[in-house]
């Protein structure tokens, strides 16, 4: 596939300028590039769900125009976005082989032959499946692969993976790569959005770089060091990542009193004191979030209480914690940090609206444009209009617009939930200096997050969580990755060999 100077413009934002590309078959191919760069543009131009201004794409060396996804179907690209479009209710076999099956003459299922077509889509990739199983029963990692094998019944040529890994675990990113290779074995080219160098590195043969939807280069990855990507997507060096600041540490703000709620998490207990950023790790499904929906008011404990300097947390009222001095920027944000069809500004204002409405009730829009102006600059959020509905904004920087949200609160606590999920590099650093500033001014935070080098790198304690339990402490600068590891992967201590599996994937 070739792209040629494919340009699309937005109001006020060129989301691709004269992009050019070319994809070779079997190849992986990663697009990457700062958030907002224009990867998703990209994505959805192939897929036909948007028509560029101008630029051509070819196929096969023919010319084609996709206007819409069932051509695009039909061209032999398929796309699987972020949220998988599957269907819940129904089994594995009518998700993989549905709308394959019947002859076209009649409206009648053949059952035998979508079981047919289902197997052999998944024998493909070498997965071993129930196909009476129901969609909704399966973890989301198995989810992502019966997306694949729904791309390869139709007849794929061009597979394109949308930020594939953000909620995997790290066996099923490696049940994801090794059927991406079955793929490309077959001749199947692969697109790979995705945020992650280790796993581009890991999967990838080549790569392209956009910057504010300029073609940047593309080249061989064992021809760009990871420095050398970094400095082309972001156009300067990045030295320095993590650069956690040290920081004096208080008093307690934050007591969390043996809190359990049955079937998610058992018995938790911790302190949050103030300057002191204390990481909470695991793996997915260890009970992370649904402990700190509980600390926040949003899913209320069976035991345990939560105090706040001194005094005791109403949890089953969100705004009693918030009035207590906590905020969360949670796991997803499109469904529980936004109101997706409202500007930047409301969005940010949105938790302070009482203070800064007049009589309460009355929106003050300058006020509220200056407060949104000030974190458009502290989190470099882009494009910088505070009207901009926030549908309209890329992921990364609807992730700062979340947090610039609870920011806002000056909460004496924060609980950060995976705060950098989908967002790219240089974006990291800035939130991570924006959680730098805060402690130094007294803040205590959580930090949520299945990045390991980005737990060990900015915590200074470490609670580490399997299966519900606090499986351990780590003091930050005794703390390894292999250490964090051994306490989060069940069965470790008792030599299972699928655990060990896990921890040599990751
Ligand atoms: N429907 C739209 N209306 C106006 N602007 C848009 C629209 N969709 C995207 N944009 C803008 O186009 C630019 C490119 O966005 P795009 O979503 O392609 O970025 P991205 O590289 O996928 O970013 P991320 O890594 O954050 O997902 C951004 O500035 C975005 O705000």
């Amino acid at each position: 596939m070739e792209l040629d100077a494919i340009t699309k413009q937005y109001p006020g934002v060129k989301a691709l300028d004269r992009v050019s590309l070319q994809v070779r078959k079997g190849e992986v191919h990663a697009i990457v590039g700062e958030n907002g760069a224009g990867k998703s543009t990209l994505i959805k131009v192939l897929a036909g769900v948007i028509q560029p201004d101008h630029g051509k794409i070819r196929i096969e060396g023919k010319e084609i125009a996709i206007q819409s996804p069932t051509q695009a179907r039909k061209l032999g690209i398929t796309v699987i976005y972020q949220d998988l479009s599957l269907f819940p209710n129904l089994t594995v076999a009518e998700n993989i082989a549905l709308g394959e099956s019947d002859d076209g003459s009649t409206s009648i299922i053949s059952w035998k032959k979508m079981h047919a077509t289902a197997q052999t889509a998944l024998d493909r990739l070498g997965i071993k499946l129930d196909l009476n199983a129901k969609l909704s029963e399966l973890s989301v990692g198995k989810q992502q692969l019966i997306a694949i094998a729904r791309a390869l019944v139709s007849d794929c040529k061009l597979l394109i993976m949308d930020e594939p890994t953000s909620s995997l675990s790290r066996m099923e990113v490696g049940y994801l790569f090794q059927a991406a290779m079955e793929l490309k074995r077959d001749g199947i080219a692969i697109l790979f959005i995705g945020h992650k160098f280790d796993e581009i590195y890991r999967l990838c043969d080549t790569a392209t770089v956009l910057r504010d939807g300029q073609y940047i280069t593309s080249g061989s990855l064992s021809e760009f060091t990871q420095e050398a990507l970094v400095e082309f997507m972001v156009g300067r060096k990045l030295t320095n990542l993590y650069a956690k600041m040290p920081v004096h540490i208080g008093e307690d703000l934050l007591h969390v009193n043996h809190l359990s709620k049955a079937g998610q998490f058992e018995n938790i207990s911790f302190t949050v004191k103030a300057g002191e950023v204390v990481g909470i790790t695991g793996l997915v499904g260890a009970g992370r979030s649904e402990l700190a929906e509980s600390i926040f008011g949003l899913n209320p404990p069976d035991q345990g209480t939560v105090s706040m300097k001194g005094t005791r947390i109403d949890l089953k009222s969100v705004s009693a914690c918030i009035q207590s001095g906590l905020a969360l920027v949670p796991e997803s944000r499109q469904i529980q940090g936004l109101a997706m069809k409202l500007s930047m500004a409301h969005n940010t204002t949105l938790s302070i609206m009482r203070r800064i409405a007049r009589f309460r009730w009355l929106l003050q829009p300058k006020e509220e444009r200056s407060i949104t102006e000030n974190y458009i600059q502290k989190l470099s959020i882009r494009p910088p209009f505070p009207h901009i509905q926030v549908a309209k904004l890329s992921g990364g920087n609807q992730q700062k617009v979340v947090l610039a949200k609870w920011i806002a609160t000056n909460p004496s606590v924060l609980i950060l939930d995976e705060p950098t999920n989908g967002v790219d590099i240089g974006a990291k650093a800035e939130i991570y200096k924006a959680v730098n500033e805060m402690v130094q001014n007294g803040m205590g935070v959580i930090l949520i997050s299945s990045e390991l080098p980005e737990i060990l790198s900015m915590s200074d304690r470490i609670l580490v969580m399997c299966e519900g339990r606090l499986a351990g402490e780590l003091d930050a600068n005794q703390a390894t990755q292999a250490a964090v590891m051994k306490l989060a992967v069940p069965g470790i201590s008792r030599g299972e060999q699928g655990a060990k599996d896990e921890v040599t994937a990751g």
